[in-house]
């Protein structure tokens, strides 16, 4: 549905973005992760049209969006700092929203409204952060556009209005429509995410499902034992070996694992349990990596 082909950005020298290459297909949540500063709005920024690439190309439907501007009105975009009308009320300002897109199903409104808890009857100059971004959420998911771009759009929500965010994404998601979540909560992306690109200082570093990406960190392991294995802490394939209550917990590099289980071969096991690493394990690998 939409694609990036080496799509570059510089502010003067500044490289905001280089080289982003990805592929949105239809009805999927491709989850776009990176710490701040690592040029994830400058893309969408140029997914939107709002900025030019410097170099690059990118495909809406198979069509050049430099050359046919049509296709912004398939996308409904909340930037991560919403700016609204001050003097419209939140209900004036979805209303008009509606009454542009010519949507018309005043109940779907309503229920939205109550799902957010949104006082609609405010002025939206009276609203934090959060009711700034619940309207522009709300108005999104009211849209008729089969595209639903979403820079950082959880920041200014509690906890609560995270997982009716997430609920309303399943069910865009169910509808049929495409969703680009931007996100630094990887527990986020990594719950609703089919496939994620990780960016880091303007360079897709990694991109893939997370099944895909688990191929390339630390596995966590928990043994449970009557014996003493303090010795296996010294071996260089053994990460972050600690001892609780439940047992030994200790990470080991993915191809090292046969050496780790011939060294378990010593002991007496009276349980092994594994887990699988999450996103942020990945992350914080890549983090740690450029230091
Ligand atoms: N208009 C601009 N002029 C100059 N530099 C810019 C401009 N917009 C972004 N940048 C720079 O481009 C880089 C990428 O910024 P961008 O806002 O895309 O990152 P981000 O991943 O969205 O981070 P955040 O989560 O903090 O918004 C940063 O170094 C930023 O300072």
């Amino acid at each position: 549905m939409l694609e990036l082909k080496n799509v570059t950005k510089y502010f003067g020298k500044v490289r905001a973005a280089e080289n982003i290459s990805f592929a949105l297909n239809k009805g999927e949540v491709f989850g776009f992760i990176g710490p701040n500063g690592a040029g994830k709005s400058t893309t969408i920024r140029m997914i939107i049209g709002a900025l030019k690439p410097t170099h690059g190309e990118i495909e809406y439907a198979g069509g050049n969006i430099k050359k046919d501007k049509k296709y912004i009105e398939n996308i409904a975009y909340v930037p991560g700092d919403v700016n609204l009308w001050g003097n419209l009320t939140g209900e004036e300002v979805i209303n008009f929203m509606m009454k542009t897109r010519k949507f018309k199903n005043t109940d779907e409104k309503l229920r939205l409204i109550e799902k957010f808890k949104l006082d609609g009857r405010k002025k939206c100059k009276t609203y934090s952060k959060g009711n700034r971004q619940k309207v522009a959420l709300i108005s999104a998911f009211l849209s008729d556009a089969e595209l639903l771009i979403f820079d950082e759009p959880t920041t200014g929500l509690d906890p609560l209005m995270e997982r009716v965010f997430h609920e309303e994404v399943i069910k865009a998601k169910e509808a049929g429509k495409t969703i680009l979540l931007s996100s630094h909560i990887l527990s986020e992306v990594e719950k609703l995410a089919d496939r994620i690109a990780i960016i880091r200082d303007g360079k897709i570093i990694e991109s893939g499902s997370l099944k895909e990406l688990r191929h390339i960190t630390r596995m966590e392991y928990i043994i449970e034992t009557a014996d003493d294995i303090t010795a296996l802490k010294h071996r260089d394939f053994v990460h972050e070996f600690t001892e609780s209550d439940d047992g030994y917990h200790l990470f080991i590099d993915n191809d090292r694992v046969p050496e780790f289980l011939k060294y378990l071969k010593l002991y007496n096991l009276k349980n092994l349990t594994t887990a699988p690493p999450r996103l942020e394990d990945i992350f914080m690998r890549y983090y740690e990596g450029a230091e």
